[in-house]
């Protein structure tokens, strides 16, 4: 299973990441692998690690087991509906990592009865450690192992109905850039506490990576934990309670529901 040739069509930001995670997992051979884009320069690191590089889709597409689609939203049907040719239903699986492209708009853009899915993973997928929502049609149940199994290499598989997959894309790879932004914001108010901005970095990123670890591993609530660390009349409910005036979670959901209607009205 492993060794199907896996070729990703647009190896930007998340395309590379991909191919990244696929050969730190050891889940693909570098040879098994192909990503395209139309300058090729930029992925010179993937091509020193063995990977194939290619400017033809419509190649890579032919020669591939499992065709993943990893361009902008605003051309997939531009240059799919151009490859329609180069795909086969009875032997290809096309995975879309695109956004907001509906399983519906993907098999008119290619072929009646090709086994689809979308998959929505985020960036941490470049070491292993993505969230990634998964839907699909057309598929059996091999089909839909392989595509769990391929995402498991690379974290956190979920399979969901395709009607939540806007709200995966927000929860799941917007929440990369939330977090990050949080963690910026700790680094920044450390600074002024005290720390240089190496070890206000490291102290932020370790600290919520705890705190993730806590839920993931413990199979806690978030407020249980928050109670253990709120002494009565001590610093962190003090904290706690002046972020919330300055609408702390309330900012949070607003940008969630924000980015979400960019996605569905935007
Ligand atoms: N960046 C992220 O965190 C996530 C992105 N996505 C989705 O993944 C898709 C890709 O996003 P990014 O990687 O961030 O964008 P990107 O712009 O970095 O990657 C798209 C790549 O496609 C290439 N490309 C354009 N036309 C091409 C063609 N005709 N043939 C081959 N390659 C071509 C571009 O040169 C570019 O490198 C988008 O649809 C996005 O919505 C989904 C989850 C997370
Ligand atoms: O910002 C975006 O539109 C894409 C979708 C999810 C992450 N990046």
């Amino acid at each position: 299973m492993a060794d199907k040739k896996i070729a990703i069509i647009g190896g930007g930001n998340l395309g590379s990441a991909i191919a990244e995670g696929l050969l730190k997992s050891g889940f693909s051979k570098p040879g098994s692998i192909t990503v395209t884009k139309r300058n090729t320069a930029t992925l010179a690191a993937l091509r020193d690690k063995g990977v194939h590089i290619e400017s033809d889709n419509a190649k890579a597409i032919s020669e591939a087991d499992v065709v993943v689609v990893a361009l902008k939203p605003y051309n997939v049907k531009e240059v799919l509906s151009e490859l329609r040719a180069s795909f086969d239903a009875k032997k290809q699986i096309l995975i879309s990592v695109v956004t907001g492209v509906l399983l519906d708009d993907l098999e008119k853009i290619t072929l009646p009865g090709l086994p689809i899915f979308r998959a929505m993973p985020n960036t941490a997928i470049a070491i292993q450690e993505s969230i990634t929502c998964i839907c699909g049609r057309n598929m059996t149940d091999e089909q839909t192992s392989f595509v769990k199994e391929m995402f498991d290499q690379l974290g956190v598989t979920v399979s969901i109905d395709e009607k939540l997959m806007d709200a995966a894309t927000v929860l799941g790879a917007c929440g990369i850039a939330y977090a990050l932004r949080f963690i910026r914001a700790n680094i920044q108010g450390g600074i002024e506490i005290g720390f240089d901005a190496a070890t206000a970095n490291l102290i932020a990123a370790q600290t919520v990576k705890g705190a993730a670890e806590l839920l993931i591993k413990g199979n806690r609530h978030p407020e249980a934990e928050i109670d253990k660390v709120t002494t009565p009349k001590g610093c962190t409910i003090a904290g706690l309670n002046e972020m919330e005036h300055q609408g702390f979670s309330s900012s949070l959901i607003k940008g969630i529901t924000a980015s979400y209607d960019k996605i569905v009205k935007g």
